[in-house]
């Protein structure tokens, strides 16, 4: 078996953009299984199309164009979403607070791909929702509209939502981004617990407090990858300020003495 094969998600030479914009240029990376990865990169470093592109979604954003290739646990990825290898925590839910909708509902959602065309849910899929809503601690606010939720809290629903999912692969996009300290904490500790137990994290941010904390390995992104591999081997000063120098003034906070951030 080549390395390859062991690696959860792997892209080679990832070329990608917009019209007169080239958000990534020959990108290649590998996420290994069941460990919780942080693509660190400031604003405009490419991270949300990344995303698209692990999603399958890139081609779908019109004038996108793209060369190379993704693979999720072997399979393309629209493929990869199909079969419930991949699930997705978006940085903006855009809610309409006015939707009469329940958090449970909400996380219940995440089961449909289970469900087949009925969407009838089986005791299964209230089961996964009873566990993810535990996880995430909204059991009690479970009959509380989504949209009356604090910020922090719908982010948790969220998070919720692809727990119950459970897919092998889980990707959040700014998981953090407008989210208080106690969610952050809470949130950082169900994602530790999932890659624990064998799922394989992706979070993007370009908040580097509480990185080296949270992550197993960390790719510097900035259209190309500046760096990727351990976090400890990443998130060193030098290697911070060789690849973003110039960053930490335009988006990153700077990780402080001693290069603990
Ligand atoms: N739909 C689009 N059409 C044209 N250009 C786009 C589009 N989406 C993103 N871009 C451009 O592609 C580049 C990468 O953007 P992307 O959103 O992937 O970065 P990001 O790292 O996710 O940024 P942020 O942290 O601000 O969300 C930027 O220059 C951005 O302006």
């Amino acid at each position: 078996m080549t390395e390859s094969q062991h690696d959860a998600v792997v892209v080679e030479s990832l070329t990608a953009g917009y019209p007169g914009v080239t958000a990534l240029e020959e990108v290649s990376l590998r996420l290994r299984p069941a460990r919780i990865t942080a693509l660190l990169g400031a604003n405009g470093s490419g991270k949300s199309t990344l995303f698209a592109a692990l999603l399958g979604m890139l081609g779908k954003q019109s004038g996108a164009l793209r060369s190379g290739a993704v693979r999720i646990f072997g399979t393309a990825p629209g493929q990869a979403r199909k079969q419930n290898l991949v699930s997705f925590v978006p940085q903006h839910d855009h809610i309409d607070t006015t939707f009469p909708i329940t958090v449970e509902q909400t996380v219940l959602t995440g089961r449909y791909g289970h469900m087949g065309f009925t969407r009838r849910a089986r005791p299964e899929d209230h089961r996964a929702v009873d566990r993810a809503l535990e996880q995430v601690g909204l059991s009690q606010l479970r009959s509380r509209s989504i949209g009356a939720l604090s910020g922090g809290q719908r982010k948790r629903a969220f998070v919720a939502r692809s727990i119950a999912q459970g897919a092998p692969l889980m990707l959040l996009d700014e998981p953090f981004a407008g989210v208080d300290r106690g969610s952050e904490e809470l949130i950082s500790t169900v994602l530790k617990d999932l890659a624990a137990a064998g799922t394989t994290v992706l979070i993007s941010t370009h908040h580097l407090e509480g990185v080296a904390a949270l992550a197993d390995d960390v790719v510097l992104l900035h259209r190309r990858v500046l760096a990727a591999g351990p976090a400890e081997d990443v998130l060193t000063p030098q290697q911070l300020s060789a690849a973003f120098g110039s960053v930490f003034s335009a988006g990153f906070s700077n990780p402080g003495p001693g290069g603990n951030p």
